[in-house]
């Protein structure tokens, strides 16, 4: 959606050496934005992402604008079931199916071979795999990791909205992950979360939304962590208006099990 920081970037370089052409989207869409100021207020910098784009050898820049990306689109409905039933599904009502209208149409358009997301939105790349399949596009989705500042925050365009104030505070997102992962070897699921909840409540700046700890090929929650191969903890707050989501993917082993 543009505003590119380093992880968008990473990317990129990673499509660049895997590939002859890359082909970048930039386009705030706005049938997924549950919340109309989230979508007035989205940073628009196409002409400094044009060149960054540039400087990693991305090909093709695709920037259409919303009256002709959406002309002749009707009303699409898709149902992706308990994975959009949790988390960013169940606090942005229509989110998922935006996503799922502009992926259609943008893997339509574009017809990639491969498709680059980023792990820190974990449960939309679950939802884009799941669209895959149900409609059977031809092409591989690759997953990268989280790019992070020096003091942890992830990388993320809405974080050019926040306050100096609300930014200093931002890392205490990374730190309440890390701090549950620590728990998570120690005490039950519910005591994990709780010291999490705990830390963050410390700080009044930051309202937390949910922070689950789930099965990372179901995204379901889960009561124990010997009961999935995957974990993956996850959270969404809010530091004023801005909303920021973070996650981490833990290994069993990771957690001391
Ligand atoms: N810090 C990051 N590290 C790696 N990939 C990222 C990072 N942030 C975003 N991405 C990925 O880049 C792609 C484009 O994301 P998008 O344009 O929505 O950016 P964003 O920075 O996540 O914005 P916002 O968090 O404000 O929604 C997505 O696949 C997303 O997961
Ligand atoms: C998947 C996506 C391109 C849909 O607009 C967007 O949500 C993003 O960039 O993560
Ligand atoms: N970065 C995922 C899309 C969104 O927040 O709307």
């Amino acid at each position: 959606m543009g505003a590119l920081h380093e992880g968008h970037l990473s990317l990129l370089k990673a499509a660049k050496a895997q590939n002859d052409v890359v082909v970048c989207s930039v386009f705030v869409n706005p049938t997924q934005f549950n919340n109309a100021e989230d979508y007035k207020l989205y940073p628009r910098l196409l002409e400094q992402d044009a060149q960054l784009l540039a400087q990693v050898g991305c090909d093709v820049l695709f920037a259409p604008v919303a009256t002709e990306m959406y002309k002749q689109t009707g009303k699409l409905t898709f149902d992706f079931g308990s994975l959009e039933n949790v988390m960013e599904g169940a606090h942005r009502p229509g989110h998922f199916n935006g996503v799922a209208t502009v992926v259609s149409k943008l893997f339509h358009l574009v017809r990639p071979h491969q498709a680059f997301f980023g792990q820190k939105d974990l449960q939309q790349f679950a939802i884009v795999q799941q669209l895959v399949q149900d409609l059977s596009f031809d092409l591989e989705l690759v997953c990268y990791p989280i790019i992070r500042e020096e003091d942890g925050l992830a990388m993320s365009s809405r974080n050019r909205r926040l306050t100096p104030e609300q930014r200093q505070m931002a890392p205490k997102l990374y730190e309440a992950l890390q701090l549950l992962e620590r728990q998570l070897a120690q005490v039950c699921i519910e005591e994990a979360k709780q010291a999490a909840i705990d830390f963050l409540a410390a700080y009044p700046q930051i309202k937390l939304e949910y922070l689950e700890v789930i099965d990372a090929n179901t995204l379901q929650p889960i009561s124990s962590v010997q009961e999935v191969e995957k974990v993956a903890v996850c959270l969404a707050a809010f530091l004023g208006e801005v909303r920021l989501i973070d996650n981490l993917l833990l290994e069993p082993k990771e957690i001391g099990l």
